[in-house]
């Protein structure tokens, strides 16, 4: 068998519980119960997991959950309690000094002063592949703001720049935590649009999201983690079927609300339908034979559809375990 990407084994990291607590509702300690000085937080508890060369893997989790703990380890920024984390065979410190593991971390600094295309070069520098330079930039949509100084960059400008610098060794593993968090949802969907494009076989990416349609929309795997343990590691496709519920909304006017509210209740897939004022709420698969209802056959306006929220994931997940 080839040598996994990742294999993470026995995974426990605590800290010490210092002060005014940073701990999440989700975290849990030992000892005592919740708000008494109950010993370390316990950031990750238990995790195993193994990921194969070339896969895409999605690490999904509210806040707190212990992803950015568990990423730190990956990439030898911080040592774990106990167990045991072997990156492409060898330490997470080892395989990081190599070149062989690239990140985009949420907190990582860059230079504020300089400008988009002399950081590029400096890092291309560092690594010795300055001839990597100019298609790094033009394949992460940097080449029009090599000019700006990154303090003049947006936050979804300065996330791209990491990425870029995250780029230039051409990684094996590349490690991503929350690369789109503060971008707008046109923002992330060019990030994720480079990010395909940049995956190509043999190159594992392990990113961490609090969001499930980037799961989705980019990760064959899902790995759902909360209170620093898995709830869950499947096939993304199977996570969103189990999910699978969207919500439809649409404002009536008052006189047609009843009856679009026994049209949809007709239709197959609708778990739900319910009337707010003159607004209707419709819960179900079917969204989109709900949407076509609504505004081929009544006089909706305002129509919305949401996507299965990380809620709505845990809750399936929750109602599966109990059956
Ligand atoms: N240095 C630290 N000292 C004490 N507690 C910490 C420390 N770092 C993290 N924690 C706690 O460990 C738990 C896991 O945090 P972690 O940052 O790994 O979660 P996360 O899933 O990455 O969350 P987010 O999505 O908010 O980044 C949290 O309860 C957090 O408050």
């Amino acid at each position: 068998m080839a040598t996994p990407a990742l294999r993470i084994s026995g995974l426990r990291k605590e800290y010490p519980r210092r002060g005014a607590p940073r701990m999440s509702t989700r975290a849990r300690t030992r000892g005592g119960p919740e708000g008494e000085d109950a010993g370390p937080v316990i950031a990750v508890d238990g995790i195993d997991v193994e990921i194969a060369p070339g896969e895409i893997v999605a690490f999904l989790g509210p806040n707190g959950a212990g992803k950015t703990t568990t990423l730190d380890i990956v990439l030898g920024l911080s040592e774990p309690t106990d167990g045991v984390v072997e990156v492409l065979g060898t330490t997470p410190r080892k395989a990081m000094l190599a070149g062989h593991v690239s990140a985009v971390l949420q907190t990582e600094g860059l230079l504020r002063d300089l400008r988009v295309g002399e950081t590029v070069r400096a890092i291309a520098a560092l690594h010795g592949v300055e001839g990597r330079v100019d298609a790094v930039m033009e394949r992460t949509g940097l080449a029009r703001l090599a000019g700006r100084k990154v303090q003049a960059c947006s936050g979804g400008e300065q996330q791209r720049l990491r990425f870029a610098l995250a780029l230039l060794p051409d990684p094996q593993l590349l490690i991503l935590d929350e690369p789109t968090a503060g971008m707008d949802a046109a923002a992330r969907r060019d990030f994720w649009d480079t990010m395909r494009a940049e995956t190509h076989a043999g190159r594992t990416v392990v990113f961490a999201t609090h969001y499930l349609e980037e799961a989705q929309s980019f990760a064959p795997r899902t790995v759902l983690i909360d209170g620093g343990r898995i709830r869950a590691d499947r096939p993304t496709d199977e996570l969103r079927e189990m999910v699978g519920d969207r919500v439809v909304s649409a404002t009536l006017p008052p006189s047609g609300v009843a009856a679009a509210l026994a049209a949809v209740r007709a239709l197959p897939g609708v778990r739900e339908a319910r009337a707010e004022g003159a607004r209707l709420v419709v819960h179900g698969t079917g969204s989109d034979d709900v949407a076509r209802l609504l505004l081929t056959t009544t006089a909706a306006v305002d129509l919305e559809v949401s996507a299965p929220s990380l809620e709505a994931a845990f809750f399936a997940l929750t109602e599966e375990g109990r059956k």
